[in-house]
């Protein structure tokens, strides 16, 4: 893995009612933004310092004045480089994904089911804590599947919980797993550690520009939980370059259900099945004869 670069954020504080939390994720998630921390009075969003600008704050407004009718308010504030896994464990409590998968937090306690497979995740300001729905939907639909000779993919892998996840599950061959997040990279090459899995190579790496050389290797699944409109530009890339890969992808709302129809028709994938939790969904996809 290359160096991490900054780690200085941008962070953007909602001041609204916690049951508005689900619907901002989903729409600032559209922005490209994938860190939110829920506080009891606040929603607190950030994003790379070097992907903040006034066009992005302009885009920001403009798509939340849309949803709501009026001007937006919230407040950004630069923050430097710290000690976010302190921060960020604070927080956090254990995740139940399923009776199979249970996510964990380094030295905090928690019961587990008989059967249950335990990842211990510690996010710095990594997507893949287990809070977010797209992250359960993608391992609930994992552990349906016989991972344990499948070369795998994962893209866009935050914390690493979903490489992590297919490892305890049987899969027996080595994964890429990458992010173009540089503090997502590192931290999932600590929690591939702290879960003592091996073979995960974890790369610093953008899909949007290192996917064909990688797709090479040959790939039988690809996960990528990443949004809209990151799958819009990389799945056609996927169906050319790994032309017999299942991929399974999260990170599209069901109001953009029908959009995702539409490309995978133009782009020849067969709908394997399709899960829901809130207001996102998780489809597991093969290419169409
Ligand atoms: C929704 S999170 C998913 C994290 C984890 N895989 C999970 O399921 O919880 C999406 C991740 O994709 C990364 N990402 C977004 N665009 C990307 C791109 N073009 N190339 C690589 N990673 C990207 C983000 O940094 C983020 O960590």
């Amino acid at each position: 893995m290359q160096p991490p670069k900054t780690h200085n954020h941008i962070e953007l504080a909602f001041e609204i009612d916690s049951d508005l939390y689900e619907l901002y994720i989903a729409l600032l998630s559209q922005e490209g933004i994938e860190y939110f921390l829920e506080e009891e009075t606040k929603l607190l969003a950030y994003l790379p310092e070097s992907e903040w600008s006034t066009e992005k704050e302009e885009a920001i407004k403009a798509l939340l004045q849309e949803t709501f009718g009026s001007e937006p308010h919230f407040a950004a504030t630069f923050m430097a480089d710290r000690n976010w896994n302190a921060e960020w464990e604070a927080h956090l409590q254990p995740v139940e994904i399923s009776d199979r998968f249970l996510i964990v937090q380094h030295q905090k306690e928690y019961a587990v089911k008989p059967g249950q497979i335990v990842i211990a995740i510690n996010p710095k300001m990594s997507f893949g804590t287990g809070y977010h729905a797209t992250t359960r939907l993608m391992m609930r639909q994992m552990e349906e599947l016989d991972l344990d000779d499948k070369k795998i993919m994962d893209i866009g892998t935050g914390t690493g919980v979903l490489a992590i996840a297919a490892r305890k599950l049987g899969n027996k061959n080595p994964i890429l797993a990458f992010d173009n997040n540089a503090w997502a990279a590192e931290n999932a090459v600590e929690n591939v550690a702290e879960n003592d899995v091996t073979d995960i190579q974890v790369e610093l790496l953008d899909a949007e520009e290192e996917l064909v050389a990688n797709l090479e290797e040959g790939y039988d699944l690809i996960l990528a939980n990443i949004n809209k409109n990151v799958l819009d530009r990389i799945l056609p890339v996927i169906r050319r370059h790994a032309p017999t890969a299942q991929v399974l992808l999260s990170g599209v709302l069901v109001y953009d259900e029908p959009w995702l129809k539409k490309l995978l028709k133009r782009i020849r994938y067969t709908n394997v099945k399709t899960i829901y939790e809130d207001e996102w969904l998780s489809a597991l996809i093969e290419p169409a004869n």
